[in-house]
């Protein structure tokens, strides 16, 4: 799982400037480990057509070998047979969900220590800690918790499979790691980006960088 969380690219269609399946295709070449699909927000698709979408990137995805993971919709994780689904702490209750999806991936957003125990409870696969920056990305993000919130969770749980969000950078991405975070989970510094294969290149280069120097 900690080698998957290493370039999380987290998308939907209101987050990219250009067709989806491009966005994700370049993403795809420059080495991203794991997908969400994340259709949310003023403008995003719902129904049928979320559902289309959801299928054709999926189905890129399964080319690559890349996990695909829905976020928040457990129905339609299951409808598509996704690898996984991602749930917050204002979604439908993580132990529920781990009734209803087996043994697929679960994801669970946390902000402190509590709920990362919590999770664990819950017999989460990973944790999404965040926002650990400010994000442009989520409308209603929490405060920033800085990567002594990372430090702290790494300290009491050794072992969790901890992947970091919000706001995080090219330049930001090495303190993240080196604070104790397996991976980043990034929206706009993938869907953003000019040169997208290039820049999720330069991501991925510095995130196994990284863990290579901390033995990880
Ligand atoms: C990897 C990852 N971590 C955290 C989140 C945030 O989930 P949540 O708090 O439920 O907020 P929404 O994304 O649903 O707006 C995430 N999606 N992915
Ligand atoms: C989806 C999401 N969840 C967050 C959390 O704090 O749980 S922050 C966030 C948005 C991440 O996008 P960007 O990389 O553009 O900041
Ligand atoms: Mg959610």
């Amino acid at each position: 799982m900690k080698q998957k969380l290493s370039l999380y690219f987290v998308m939907g269609s209101v987050d990219c400037m250009k067709d989806p399946l491009a966005v994700l295709d370049e993403a795809i070449e420059g080495g991203i480990t794991m997908f969400q699909f994340r259709e949310k927000g003023k403008g995003a698709l719902t129904g049928v057509a979320k559902y289309r979408l959801a299928e054709k990137l999926f189905e890129r995805c399964l080319a690559h070998n890349i996990p695909f993971i829905v976020n928040d919709d457990v129905d339609l994780a299951l409808a598509l047979q996704a690898d996984g689904i991602h749930v917050g702490q204002e979604d439908e209750a993580a132990e529920r969900v781990r009734d209803r999806i087996g043994n697929k991936y679960l994801g669970v957003s946390v902000h402190n220590l509590t709920e990362v125990k919590k999770a664990l409870a819950a017999h989460a696969d990973y944790v999404g800690l965040g926002p650990i920056f400010p994000t442009v990305s989520k409308d209603d993000a929490k405060q920033a918790c800085g990567l002594t919130m990372i430090e702290h969770i790494r300290a009491h749980e050794k072992h969790v499979p901890l992947v970091a969000i919000g706001g995080i950078t090219e330049q930001t991405a090495e303190q993240v790691i080196k604070a104790g975070a397996d991976g980043i989970a990034v929206i706009s510094a993938i869907c953003r980006a000019e040169h997208i294969c290039e820049q999720t290149k330069r991501l991925y280069e510095i995130v196994m960088r990284t863990k290579q120097e901390g033995d990880r």
